[in-house]
């Protein structure tokens, strides 16, 4: 958590339980750690927000949970069901009520399937009459706000990227799950169909009594969906709590790292506070004791010893860490990198006081005075800088969403106010440095400004047809197949520079780009896994996706994602179905 343990766990009630999660990935360079020992609970509606950094391992934590990559070890619990080892036909039955919505809705979605045909496509794959898909059909495109004559008979292509996640959402309840794991539903769409999307699961979420797990980088956005929050790192839990918690006193040096390095609408202030500096450590050899170790302004040797068991350090609020940043501990820790060289840091320090008032949020609170502690600078970074992205928190925070009220919203992001409140408690400090240090952040290089937060706020919260006619704009033009393939190679050249960029691509959790066929049963289906995607290339994915036949003309293909099923005790390269990127 950037340690291990148990202490945040929930217990017996939760829907969904992980416990000890561990996924590795065998690659010619090595074994890549990408989740090590990760444990949470989801509660029965809530909505569970996952965020950090690309790469720290958010959406291999969410494929697991659905099995679409073998796991190393670990416990998966479903509705009291263990699941991490039932057999692959029990585990087709599972995905029905655990579906995940992904990345890059187009991908996702069968490019020759009508609107119609691909959000029953799960119905079809469990044989429900004709009629009852027709009627479902309708219902589902009508709940997702595409109803009418105008989208039903269109092919994916025809569709803005709003749309087309519409479209995946609907396909995905049609199945009625019980859990929704979102992985980055909103990250390819502008900010002003972000809001849309994120309100209607909101509101499909209240109606369909739904439990959600929300994945993405966005910090802003999980804030404004997420009851509870865990932020990973390199693979680890660094700290979990109350959403609302976590984001205004944030106790891990980490979550206030990414925090801090969300971008201020002010332009004079550029950055909250200190940005997050260096890269991510290679995953296939990360740092002994904490991870987080080689980039944390107070990081010890004990950190590089001993990895921190995650505890308590606010009644709902999680951390792993030695020396979490409103912890007694803290205070003797910095007091302790007092007497060392004070160079200057990364995170700006700030003493503490009795009867100060709140210090900005520019500023890395630590209770202590005058302690100054150079950057840790431990193993060189080993890989490329993590894939920037970018970062749209406090536009999508300020936009309604629906199942939370606006005022709350508003509460918790307001443009011009600090993304994170540091006051530590009980005592409040008082700023050492009074001018808010402007730094680039080192996790993002692109910055949505002013203009789309005004857009974000005026999105209005509907599901109906205004809200699909807005989305509609975009595709006005409907995209040409050339553009379609314009965008997958966009987004290959993104997920080129996460680390460990050869060993991802071998190990296949590129996105396929679905390919052109008219044969509906050789057509193969895509499952955007991983947020990753794959050049629209005619080369076969390494592992990810390939065709079955159908069984019969009228069923959808489906697509079988290559993993190994440790229960069947079938060696690597067992195949699992998925339908046309539902996890039907
Ligand atoms: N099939 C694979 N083979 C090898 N390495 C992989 C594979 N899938 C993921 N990884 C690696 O595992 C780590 C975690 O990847 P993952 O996609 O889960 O991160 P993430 O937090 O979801 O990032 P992003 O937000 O960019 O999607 C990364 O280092 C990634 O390169």
């Amino acid at each position: 958590m950037a340690g291990s343990g148990t202490a945040h766990l929930r217990g017996e009630d939760a829907l969904l339980s992980v416990r000890d999660l561990v996924v590795e990935y065998p690659t010619k360079g090595g074994v890549v750690q990408a989740v090590s020992k990760v444990s949470f609970d989801v509660l029965p509606g809530e909505t569970l927000g996952i965020v950090g950094e690309s790469g720290c391992g958010k959406s291999t934590t969410g494929r697991a949970v659905l099995r679409l990559d073998r796991l190393t070890s670990g416990q998966i619990t479903f509705a009291g069901e263990r699941i991490e080892g039932v057999g692959e036909r029990r585990m087709r039955e599972l995905r029905r009520s655990i579906q995940m919505i992904f990345q890059d809705p187009v991908a996702s979605l069968n490019p020759r399937r009508s609107v119609k045909d691909i959000v029953v496509e799960g119905l079809a794959v469990a044989r429900a009459p004709a009629s009852e898909r027709a009627t479902v059909s309708a219902s589902v495109l009508g709940q997702v706000g595409l109803d009418g004559d105008r989208f039903a008979d269109m092919l994916p292509r025809q569709l803005s990227g709003g749309q087309a996640q519409r479209v995946a959402i609907g396909r995905a309840l049609a199945l009625h799950p019980r859990l929704l794991i979102c992985d980055e539903p909103v990250s390819a769409l502008d900010v002003s169909v972000q809001a849309q999307i994120l309100n209607l699961i909101e509101e499909l979420k209240a109606e369909f009594d739904l439990t959600v797990v929300f994945i993405a980088h966005d910090l802003g956005v999980v804030r404004a969906v997420s009851d509870d929050v865990l932020v990973m790192y390199l693979g680890k839990v660094c700290e979990f709590g109350d959403s609302d918690l976590v984001y205004d006193q944030p106790a891990h040096p980490y979550t206030r790292a990414l925090l801090d390095s969300v971008p201020l609408t002010d332009p004079e202030r550029g950055f909250t506070g200190p940005a997050l500096e260096g890269d991510l450590p290679s995953p296939l050899s990360p740092p002994t004791g904490c991870r987080f170790r080689t980039r944390c302004p107070l990081a010890e040797e004990r950190c590089a010893s001993e990895e921190p068991e995650i505890r308590e350090v606010r009644p709902g609020q999680y951390v792993a860490c030695h020396f979490p940043l409103t912890s007694p501990l803290a205070e003797s820790a910095a007091a302790a990198a007092a007497t060392e060289v004070a160079t200057p840091v990364t995170a700006t320090l700030t003493e503490t006081t009795p009867d100060a008032t709140e210090p900005p949020a520019s500023e890395l609170t630590v209770t202590t005075p005058e302690a100054t502690k150079p950057p840790v600078t431990g193993e060189p970074p080993v890989t490329e800088p993590a894939a920037a992205k970018s970062v749209t928190a406090e536009p999508v925070a300020t936009a309604p969403v629906a199942g939370k009220p606006a005022a709350s919203a508003a509460a918790k992001l307001t443009p011009g106010e600090p993304a994170t409140a540091t006051a530590a408690e009980p005592t409040a400090v008082e700023p050492k440095v009074a001018e808010p240090k402007v730094a680039e952040p080192a996790l993002a290089t692109s910055v949505t400004a002013e203009p789309a937060l005004a857009k974000a706020a005026a999105a209005p919260a509907t599901t109906g047809d205004e809200a699909a006619a807005a989305d509609d704009q975009a595709a006005d033009d409907p995209p040409t197949v050339e553009s379609a393939v314009g965008e997958q190679t966009s987004t290959a050249t993104e997920a080129s520079t996460t680390p460990t960029t050869d060993e991802s691509v071998a190990a296949g959790t590129a996105a396929v780009p679905t390919p052109a066929t008219d044969d509906p049963a050789t057509a193969e289906t895509a499952t955007t896994p991983s947020g990753t995607a794959a050049p629209a290339s005619t080369e076969p994915p390494t592992a990810t996706a390939t065709t079955e036949q159908a069984t019969d003309a009228g069923d959808p293909p489906t697509v079988e994602t290559t993993v190994s099923d440790d229960a069947d005790g079938s060696a690597a390269g067992e195949t699992k179905k998925t339908s046309g990127g539902t996890t039907a």
